[in-house]
């Protein structure tokens, strides 16, 4: 409950800074219900004693808005960058966001859509190591419970002739539903989505 409670603290804040970076009023991702809809999933990756023939979680992008990640010293999350797996080693005390050990933020497909690109979701995956095991907790912004009519689509704001909405838009639920049908390790709804 504590850790929820500061997660929408930090949720408020972090969407207030995206906002500013896109160049909008501070308060416009928030007023759009994107720091709404907190899910929280912990993950326990015991040790496994042939980490080449598996994985902890599949290559995949997270649906929802943004998600916070608190990982532990055991390591195994990586990020594709330019076409290759990079490991994103954890450090120890390091904060990527003001908060708490080791903190991370992924942009997640939702931002990517109502951003018309400027913020672009991340795909990752998480390794198992020989030794463990190892505990991450992923707080989830923008979470399929987000039971809203509101059609997400790319931000008036930030579109011009120039710059034309890429995406259709779409609800929260219909998204999740439709990226739950095509199954995690495949491409994201976001293609599909394209104008
Ligand atoms: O455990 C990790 O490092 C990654 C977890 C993750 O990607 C997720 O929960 O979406
Ligand atoms: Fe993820």
């Amino acid at each position: 409950m504590d850790y929820s409670a500061e997660m929408l603290k930090l949720g408020d804040l972090l969407f207030g800074l995206f906002s500013e970076a896109l160049g909008l009023d501070p308060a416009h991702l928030k007023e759009m219900g994107c720091s709404e809809g907190l899910g929280i999933a912990s993950h326990y990756y015991p040790a496994c004693p042939q980490p080449d023939l598996t994985l902890g979680i599949a290559r995949h992008s997270d649906l929802g808005f943004v998600t916070v990640l608190l990982q532990d010293h055991v390591g195994g999350l990586q990020v594709f960058r330019r076409d290759r797996w990079v490991d994103f080693p954890p450090t120890p005390g390091a904060l990527v966001v003001n908060v708490g050990d080791m903190f991370q933020v992924s942009f997640s497909d939702f931002v990517h859509l109502i951003s018309n690109d400027k913020f672009k979701s991340v795909e990752h995956r998480a390794l198992v190591r020989s030794v463990g095991p190892r505990v991450s907790v992923a707080a989830f912004f923008g979470n399929e419970g987000l039971s809203t009519s509101r059609i997400y689509e790319p931000i008036k704001e930030l579109l011009s002739e120039d710059d034309p909405p890429k995406y259709h838009g779409i609800t929260v639920r219909d998204f999740f539903f439709r990226s739950f049908q095509k199954g995690i390790d495949s491409s994201s709804i976001l293609s599909r989505l394209k104008r």
